[in-house]
């Protein structure tokens, strides 16, 4: 593994995934997902401090937080129904740039308008580390920080620009990292601003 600031070894950002057609096509898958199953503010474990991001899944797992804890569930917290399905878009990027063999079966969707971050962290709440997260930013740039599996460690930032796809796997799966800020104004991909992001993950082990 490199020493930050390079990216640790198995974190790849490829900038320009998407272009803007492609784009444009996911903020309308997002759209229907948001429409069966409404952004809602979650809060932190024990003190239900609110995050400042707003969220939303598809998928047949939905990660949640709220006082009791982290984790996955199969319905929306506040509507008690079940998620959408993983728009075709996504799965199709899972399938070009995971290198898993097994489908995503979780999509959070973030939303941050242009005061939201979200603090550094593992994503390690899924029972196959196998599989990497990967994911789309789609509107605003963002700053985006990436540290070791350590906590405490060197951390690298890069930024974040629409259509840039994200992947945290192998050595990097643990990888601290988080948004410290939203660069507004610097898309006009959504109409109101902001930036959206789109994370896959596999949540169990398969059969
Ligand atoms: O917004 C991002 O780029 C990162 C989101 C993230 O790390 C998460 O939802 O676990
Ligand atoms: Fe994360």
């Amino acid at each position: 593994m490199t020493a930050p600031p390079y990216l640790p070894d198995g974190a790849r950002h490829l900038p320009g995934h998407f272009d803007r057609d492609a784009q444009a096509s996911l903020v309308e898958d997002v759209r229907s997902v948001v429409a069966a199953a409404p952004l809602y503010t979650p809060v932190m474990p024990r003190w239900g401090r609110p995050f400042s991001v707003r969220m939303t899944n598809c998928g047949a797992h939905g990660w949640v937080s709220d006082k009791s804890g982290y984790r996955y569930q199969p319905q929306h917290p506040v509507t008690g129904e079940a998620w959408p399905p993983i728009p075709e878009a996504l799965l199709a990027l899972w399938e070009e740039v995971a290198g898993y063999p097994h489908p995503p079966e979780a999509c959070l969707v973030n939303f941050y308008d242009d005061a939201a971050k979200m603090g550094l962290h593992q994503d390690k709440d899924e029972a196959d580390l196998d599989a990497p997260v990967v994911s789309v930013s789609l509107g605003d740039d963002c700053r985006f920080r990436v540290g070791g599996t350590e906590r405490g460690g060197p951390t690298a930032s890069i930024r974040l620009a629409s259509g840039d796809v994200f992947v945290l796997g192998g050595e990097a799966r643990l990888c601290h990292h988080g948004v410290d800020r939203i660069y507004p104004q610097t898309s006009t991909l959504l109409k109101n601003g902001g930036r959206i992001n789109l994370t896959l993950r596999r949540v169990t082990r398969p059969a």
